[in-house]
């Protein structure tokens, strides 16, 4: 066979294998998260643009929730503002939550808007304020210690948790065929806005619209266990354990409790995928192999 023949041969093959999955997830929802350590190198997010616009062709609706952590910390440098993280959460304050607001909400949100538009999509940007979408609480934090005659409570600011969705402004955007990114920004009863783990947002607003899948992308190749090495399927039990163990510590820790209540409230799968693999989604979602890690209901 020549060159071109195998080429033409390897791309019907792709094609094939990716059919059952098309015709599979055509209609569902599927909620995206885009850490802001997986928007690193140009290529990287044309290629996550590409995906999020291939996966809306063929019938899926994408929903994207974005970070942007290290974006708001080049920011707070740049300002000469010290930022500190308790238990995976950033401190903020009344001048940290505006640089939230301004990153968040602006250059990180327009920039994926921007991003996935140029690649042929019609995305919208939103934070949890627009159509009154996320309601938040203030997060209560506790820390405990064997010095400690009780837990302690701890005062975050502005850090805030999901109490509740609207999801009619994003079922309107998807119904009109377009593509919604969201930052994870809340207003709580009180009025003010609160600074909620891209996580956690993800994994609510994936739970609220019934999605068929949670994908969660991040800097490593998935979840991995005591020697480093990839597991590509887990349960609800099998995630206890390693939390137990602690395994699974640090930014994972959100992430992993996100995916197994998402499940738990009827999301199908979660999957945490590696966002410096090129493509990552469509591999993981169109191919028999599958990338990263999936956490399974039942
Ligand atoms: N068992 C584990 N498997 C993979 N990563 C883990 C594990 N436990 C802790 N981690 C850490 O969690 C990090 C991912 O969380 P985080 O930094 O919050 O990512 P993101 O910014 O994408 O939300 C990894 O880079 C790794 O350092
Ligand atoms: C409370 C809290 O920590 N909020 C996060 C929100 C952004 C986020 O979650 O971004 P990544 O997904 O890129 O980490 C923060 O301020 O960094």
């Amino acid at each position: 066979m020549s060159l071109a023949a195998e080429s033409a041969h390897n791309i019907a093959r792709v094609l094939i294998e990716a059919l059952p999955y098309i015709r599979r997830f055509s209609g569902k929802t599927m909620v995206i998260k885009y850490g802001g350590n997986a928007m690193v190198e140009q290529p990287l997010k044309d290629g996550f643009a590409r995906d999020i616009v291939l996966m809306k062709l063929v019938g899926i609706n994408p929903v994207i929730v974005h970070g942007g952590g290290p974006q708001i910390g080049d920011l707070l440098k740049r300002l000469g503002k010290v930022t500190e993280f308790v238990q995976g959460m950033r401190v903020t304050d009344r001048e940290t939550m505006d640089a939230v607001e301004m990153v968040l909400g602006g250059t990180v949100n327009k920039e994926i808007v921007n991003l996935i538009n140029r690649h042929g999509g019609a995305a919208v940007g939103l934070t949890g304020k627009d159509g009154d979408l996320i309601h938040a609480r203030k997060l209560v934090v506790q820390r405990d210690a064997p010095e400690l005659a009780a837990p302690e409570i701890l005062d975050l600011g502005h850090v805030g948790e999901v109490d509740s969705i609207d999801p009619s402004v994003v079922n309107m955007l998807v119904q009109g065929d377009f593509i919604p990114v969201i930052a994870p920004i809340g207003v709580g009863k009180d009025g003010f806005s609160y600074n909620i783990n891209a996580d956690l947002v993800a994994g609510k607003m994936a739970e609220v619209l019934q999605a068929e899948k949670l994908i969660l992308l991040t800097n490593t190749a998935g979840l991995l266990d005591q020697q480093g090495e990839l597991i590509r399927q887990l349960d609800v039990a099998r995630v206890n354990a390693l939390v137990a163990e602690g395994v699974i510590h640090g930014g994972m820790l959100p992430k992993t409790r996100c995916a197994l209540e998402a499940v738990q409230g009827g999301v199908r799968a979660a999957h945490i995928l590696d966002g410096r693999v090129e493509h990552a989604v469509l591999l993981d979602l169109f191919t028999d192999e599958g990338v990263g890690t999936l956490i399974s209901g039942r």
